[in-house]
């Protein structure tokens, strides 16, 4: 079940496939990419069991009382590890904050490298205790998969397979637990509320799992917004802003949202739980130059990560 603006790839087949099937894969990631700025993905190697278990898992964590959750929040980390409270993050250029709450869980760094002193430590869940183990293992599987599509895109881009490996080992990535709470009283809320406003991501690509319940939809290039109807054990995949910088707009960032439910569902609660794959905060974002010609001027300043990141959340209400 897929739409057909939004591609439905089959990841083993790069992994495990031959020459050619990998060539096929990156050819295809690549044109969908550069189209629609989304994918979903099947044959991922997270099992279904994993898949449950974080969702139990996110739900309890977010059935805790305010109090409890509160113990968790970290303003001074900018929500980048721990629990964000509802009302905090807004999407750039909106008035009118998400109506969401979510827990980030960040990199964790076990081979000695020293980038380890630069991340703050993940946040232990102490009510929950399964909470940041299966997290954790849903991290580092989604992080695998994610290097394995970089290597596809960077085939794709006539890059050396490898390119952006070193970038991403121990990068700054997330994983978001995300709970749009049930909206108990619609004429409460502001006119303009909704559970994730139109944004575009700002990491280098966004996988998201689980994404089954209906609410999120991308802007087409015709303007009008497209439902996403992925199947419950796929994964959603598009390209974030950072990615779409050092392409220089080759590949595209595009528009998302999560609507509001229907108003005979507006007292229910919608979970996902989006990875935003991150680089090291010293990766270069300067266009490549084999993204630049006449047809297609450099359209952005040089930059790093680190300090694109830093722009970014101040711009959504995180960062101070
Ligand atoms: O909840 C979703 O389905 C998408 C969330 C999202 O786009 C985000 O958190 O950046
Ligand atoms: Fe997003």
């Amino acid at each position: 079940m897929s739409t057909p603006y939004i591609p439905c790839l089959d990841l083993g087949s790069y992994i495990n496939g031959t020459e050619a099937q990998r060539k096929t894969f990156s050819d295809e990631l690549g044109r969908a990419f550069n189209d629609s700025g989304f994918v979903t993905i099947t044959n991922h190697g997270v099992s279904q069991e994993l898949i449950d278990q974080l969702y139990e898992n996110i739900k309890a964590a977010f059935s805790l009382t305010p109090e409890q959750k509160s113990q968790y929040e970290k303003p001074e980390l900018a929500g980048q590890r721990g629990y964000t409270s509802p009302g905090k993050e807004t999407a750039k250029g909106a008035k009118t904050a998400d109506l969401k709450e979510f827990w980030q869980i960040g990199q964790e760094v076990t081979d000695g490298d020293p980038i380890k002193e630069r991340y703050p430590d993940n946040v232990i869940l102490k009510e929950v205790p399964e909470f940041n183990r299966v997290t954790g293992d849903i991290y580092r599987k989604l992080e695998e998969n994610g290097k394995h599509l970089l290597r596809a895109i960077a085939t794709y881009l006539g890059l050396d397979t490898n390119y952006f490996d070193q970038h991403v080992h121990n990068g700054n990535s997330i994983l978001r637990g995300i709970h749009y709470f049930p909206i108990e009283n619609p004429e409460a809320i502001a006119a303009d509320a909704v559970r994730a406003g139109a944004h575009e991501d700002i990491n280098l690509i966004t996988l998201l799992i689980g994404a089954s319940a209906d609410g999120l939809e991308v802007l087409t290039r015709s303007n009008e917004w497209l439902p996403i109807k992925a199947h419950h054990s796929d994964i959603v995949v598009n390209v974030g802003d950072m990615l779409q910088r050092l392409t220089n707009n080759k590949l595209k960032s595009t528009t998302h949202r999560v609507v509001n439910p229907p108003r005979e569902l507006m007292k229910t609660s919608r979970y996902s739980v989006p990875f935003f794959l991150h680089p090291r905060s010293d990766m270069d974002l300067t266009c490549l130059d084999s993204c630049i010609d006449e047809a297609h001027p450099k359209a952005f300043s040089d930059m790093t990560a680190g300090e694109y990141l830093d722009e970014r959340l101040r711009e959504i209400g995180l960062k101070k």
